[in-house]
């Protein structure tokens, strides 16, 4: 077997061995045959991209109902420390029980690791089938606050002590008598911080920089939550305005023209923005941009937005360029170096073990840890091979069933297929 070696980070550089040791989780549900089949397109790209110059040694990592069986431990310490030792690292999906039971351990990961930026692109392969007449026009990159928000898991449940501390607290020393039902209340808490955000935002605004996108929208409910999504775009605009200057455009400036000088006069300012190669930054409240997304796709490039609201974005926004199924996501701390390469979707319980589910998300998940590593290359020739085998119409049943003609295989044969395409 080869010995690889480790991916290293110094000075905010990585460096990449040929031969790169990279831990992976299996997953649960479906997990186990997604990893197969998507590991092993990886590899055959890189095998092919560098003639065998480059390679990857995966090295197994355990989480989920594998980690419970075999070490009593959901979540046990050493994969926690072998994925901060190996910087990079590559899941399927963990289940988590709704209601009681264990968090989440996909969250847990997030946190223990800081990994505050899901990014999650979204864009349409050519043939795949979708419920919208133009799926070409979405292109955008989601780019999801990761360990923060509700999401963060800090509550208290009905009926308990602590939940009636919490309540005592919030109504007589903090004077709210909004509750509507106090004795019957679960209660939440939402921590949105102004560190969370800017390094959110800072991660968004770099990316549109670098890749050439034309706007970042933060998406918030800020009209409700004031003092949390409210925030979040205030110094989310601030930050634009103090660290970006006459790199972006923001719609804060343009509101400021608009009082000044008039809606004209911000209309032309934002034109010349626009010409000038500025990035916008503007922003949208959260239920009409779902409503955007689907009217008005080719308005949006990067979105920014809290965690919660990331998530429903993601599903949503997957649906239009064919499901679930195709939806690749990246869990990074642009600081430390640290990433997790995950699919969007969930263990999809019901089909495990039957082979039948579509791989893709987490094969592209995969194409995402390429690029990260700077083997492009290889990346490249899995987008190939995926809009060969889609334009084949060789695909899975979540696609065949959508496509005229089509002819439906397997889990581990459309990663056969993929394999076969890459030319
Ligand atoms: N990051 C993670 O690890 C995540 C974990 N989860 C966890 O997964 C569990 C199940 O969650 P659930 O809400 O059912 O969502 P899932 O994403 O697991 O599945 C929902 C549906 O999506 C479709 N689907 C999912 N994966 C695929 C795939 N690879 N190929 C084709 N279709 C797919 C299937 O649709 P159809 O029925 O139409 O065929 C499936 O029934 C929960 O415990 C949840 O917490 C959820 C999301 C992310
Ligand atoms: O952690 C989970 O079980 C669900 C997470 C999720 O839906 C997501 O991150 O998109
Ligand atoms: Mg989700």
């Amino acid at each position: 077997m080869t010995q690889g070696e480790k991916i290293t980070v110094e000075n905010g550089k990585m460096n990449v061995p040929n031969q790169a040791i990279i831990p992976f989780i299996e997953g649960d549900g479906t997990g186990p045959d997604i990893w197969a089949a998507a590991s092993r397109v990886l590899e055959a790209a890189v095998e092919k991209a560098y003639n065998g110059e480059k390679g990857i040694v995966w090295k197994e990592v355990l989480a989920g109902q594998k980690a419970k069986d075999n070490t009593g431990e959901w979540l046990p310490e050493e994969t926690l420390e072998t994925i901060r030792d190996y910087k990079i690292a590559i899941k399927g999906p963990l289940t988590t029980p709704v209601g009681g039971g264990i968090r989440s351990l996909n969250v847990a990961l997030r946190q223990e690791l800081d990994l505050f930026t899901c990014l999650r692109p979204v864009k349409h392969f050519s043939g795949v089938p979708s419920p919208v007449k133009k799926p070409e026009d979405v292109d955008m990159q989601i780019f999801r606050e990761n360990t923060e928000d509700i999401y963060a898991g800090i509550e208290w449940e009905e009926g308990t002590e602590e939940v009636k501390k919490v309540v005592d607290f919030i109504q007589n020393e903090m004077g709210v008598n909004k509750i509507r039902f106090p004795e019957t209340s679960g209660i939440g808490i939402k921590p949105v911080s102004k560190e969370g955000t800017e390094r959110l935002v800072r991660s968004a605004i770099e990316y549109a920089l670098n890749e050439g996108k034309k706007s970042v929208t933060l998406v918030h409910k800020g009209n409700i939550m004031k003092f949390t999504e409210g925030s979040f775009k205030a110094w989310g605009y601030d930050l634009a305005e103090r660290e970006y200057g006459d790199k972006v455009f923001t719609w804060k400036e343009y509101d400021q023209i608009v009082e000044e000088k008039g809606r004209e006069a911000a209309d032309q300012a934002q034109k010349e923005a626009e010409d000038a190669g500025r990035i916008i930054v503007k922003d949208a409240i959260a239920d009409i941009f779902l409503q955007q997304i689907l009217t008005r796709p080719k308005e949006f490039d990067v979105v920014a937005t809290m965690n919660l609201n990331g998530d429903y974005i993601s599903d949503a926004l997957a649906a239009q360029v064919g499901g679930i199924g195709i939806a690749p996501g990246a869990n990074i701390n642009y600081e430390s170096g640290h990433a997790i390469f995950e699919a969007t979707h969930g263990t999809a319980p019901k089909y495990a073990g039957q082979d039948k589910v579509n791989p893709s998300s987490v094969v592209l998940s995969g194409t995402l840890m390429l690029d990260h590593l700077g083997w492009r290359e290889a990346s490249e020739l899995i987008h190939k091979a995926m809009d060969k085998t889609i334009a084949s119409k060789v695909v899975t049943y979540d696609f065949a069933r959508l496509m005229d003609g089509a002819t439906e295989v397997k889990c581990s044969e459309f990663a056969d297929e993929l394999i076969k395409n890459m030319d």
